[in-house]
């Protein structure tokens, strides 16, 4: 293993956690947060964030999500504290979601699935000189995670909303300048926080999770945005963007901690 430092994290069925503990694959994503397991951490600090809404770069569908990709070769989206030992930088949010209501977030919460699920990537830039680096390190990244729930509209996503039409086939971009992803991230600061891995390639188990614990409201009419969109390409037999999300992965030996009483 140490030569090639490989390891394949990808199995289902009841075999999957001695396979995983073979390949020490041990700190997977996502994971059910089971609320009265957690525990609280008076140590925890407040999450820090402050982001320049002009490092926004563009959005684009990658045929596996639609992304917000951010400026990143200077400090200035960054977040810190909570959990954080160092600074990360933002890079990329993206969403996950389902066909219908009833499903599409990653992680889960005492077992209620969400409809869609908000991942904010940064990563550690001041131990890593690149973001392909840090992806391949145990404090490489950190992702924020909000749930979101159907209720009010939302006015901050909706600027999303409605660039998605340019974007609905995959490897299709447009610049999108001005955006402050803050906008999509609850006021209310009580998260869980736990150890895990990407949800996509490479898997690597890189990943320090803030999940919020509040979710932010959008309404029916931008959940249906998202599912119009494609994974495949112009010209292709059309394949709706929709149940993007991975399947729940077993805990092993981690504990969830909160920031909250
Ligand atoms: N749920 S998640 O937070 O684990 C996560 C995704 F779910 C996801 F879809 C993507 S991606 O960029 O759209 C697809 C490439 O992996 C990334 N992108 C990251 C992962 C690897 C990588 C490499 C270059 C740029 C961005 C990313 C991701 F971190
Ligand atoms: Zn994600």
């Amino acid at each position: 293993w140490e030569l090639t430092k490989k390891k394949f994290c990808f199995w289902s069925g009841p075999e999957e956690k001695i396979l995983a503990t073979l390949a020490d694959c041990t700190r997977q994503s996502p994971i059910n947060i089971q609320w009265r397991d957690s525990i609280y951490d008076p140590f925890l600090k407040p999450l820090k964030i402050s982001y320049d809404p002009t490092t926004c770069l563009h959005i684009w569908n990658n045929g596996y999500s639609f992304l917000v990709e951010f400026d990143d070769s200077a400090d200035r989206s960054v977040i810190t504290g909570g959990p954080l030992e160092n600074q990360y930088r933002l890079k990329q949010f993206h969403f996950h979601w389902g066909a219908i209501n009833e499903w599409g977030s990653e992680h889960t919460v005492d077992s209620k699935v969400y409809p869609a699920e908000l991942h904010l990537v940064h990563w550690n830039a001041v131990v890593y000189p690149t973001f392909e680096e840090a992806v391949m390190e145990g404090n490489g990244l950190a992702v924020i995670g909000v749930f979101l729930k159907l209720g009010e509209h939302h006015e901050g996503l909706q600027m999303l909303v409605d660039a998605l039409p340019a974007v609905k086939h995959k490897d299709t971009v447009i610049e999108f300048d001005v955006f402050d992803p803050s906008c999509l991230i609850p006021s209310c600061p009580d998260y869980w926080t736990y150890a895990g891995s990407l949800t996509t390639p490479p898997l690597t188990e890189s990943v320090t999770w803030i999940i919020k614990k509040k979710p932010i409201e959008v309404d029916e009419n931008q959940l249906e945005a998202f599912r119009m969109l494609l994974f495949t390409s112009d010209g292709e037999e059309e394949k709706r963007m929709v149940d993007n999300f991975r399947p729940l992965q077993p805990l092993m030996n981690r504990t969830v901690r909160s920031s909250f009483q």
